[in-house]
């Protein structure tokens, strides 16, 4: 994804705060700081780019350090689109608020568990490394407007995961490689029932 001067210098604030708080809080790995620009900010920036062009609202899931929420956020700056982060770790959730803060990035920060959340109705939802898809579809039936997509953010084993799936839910499914590894995919769902 091209991104805009004023969206790299934002990307900046925001990794010199995740340089700063990680190591207290363990928001991603130590190994995987060094190499942030591409596994942390490439990888979600990627999923901003899939964002539909009349997509009003976006809540992600289990955002942790903000991936991909808070990159989200940065990168649809210029959008008419409300972002929400649903982190339930508090110490997390307060980096969050302040990454909003330090980059002037307007995105709201729930710090609750996503089962206590009341449904959002969101036209698109996101989650990178929560929990396995079939779990994560649970989720999209809690929060996704009936019209709505989720992207799925998965390493290699998604195949699998979407077969398990389909045990449960009935869903459309498109995956898009991940331009981080070659065998990750973002799992663009939508249609979602039961079985
Ligand atoms: C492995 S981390 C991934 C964080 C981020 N999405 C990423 O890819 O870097 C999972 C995050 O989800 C949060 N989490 C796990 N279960 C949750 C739940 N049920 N409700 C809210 N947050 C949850 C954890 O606190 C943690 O920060």
């Amino acid at each position: 994804m091209n991104v805009s001067r004023e969206t790299k210098e934002r990307l900046e604030i925001y990794l010199e705060l995740l340089r700063k708080w990680s190591p207290k809080i363990n928001l991603v790995s130590q190994d995987s700081l060094k190499d942030a620009g591409n596994r942390h900010f490439g990888d979600s920036l990627q999923v901003a780019s899939l964002c539909p062009k009349d997509a009003k609202s976006w809540v992600d899931l289990g955002s942790g350090g903000g991936f991909p929420g808070a990159v989200v956020a940065i990168a649809l700056g210029d959008r008419d689109i409300d972002i929400t982060l649903i982190e339930s770790d508090q110490r997390k959730a307060t980096f969050l608020r302040t990454v909003s803060r330090e980059t002037k990035t307007p995105f709201a920060v729930i710090a609750e568990r996503i089962e206590n959340v009341p449904p959002m109705k969101s036209d698109v939802i996101s989650a990178r490394a929560l929990a396995p898809l079939e779990e994560l579809l649970g989720f999209a039936e809690q929060h996704l407007a009936p019209t709505g997509v989720a992207f799925f953010m998965k390493g290699e084993s998604w195949r699998a995961e979407v077969d398990a799936a389909q045990k449960k839910w009935r869903f459309a499914c498109e995956a898009h490689t991940s331009v981080t590894h070659p065998d990750a995919a973002i799992l663009e769902i939508g249609g979602l029932s039961r079985v």
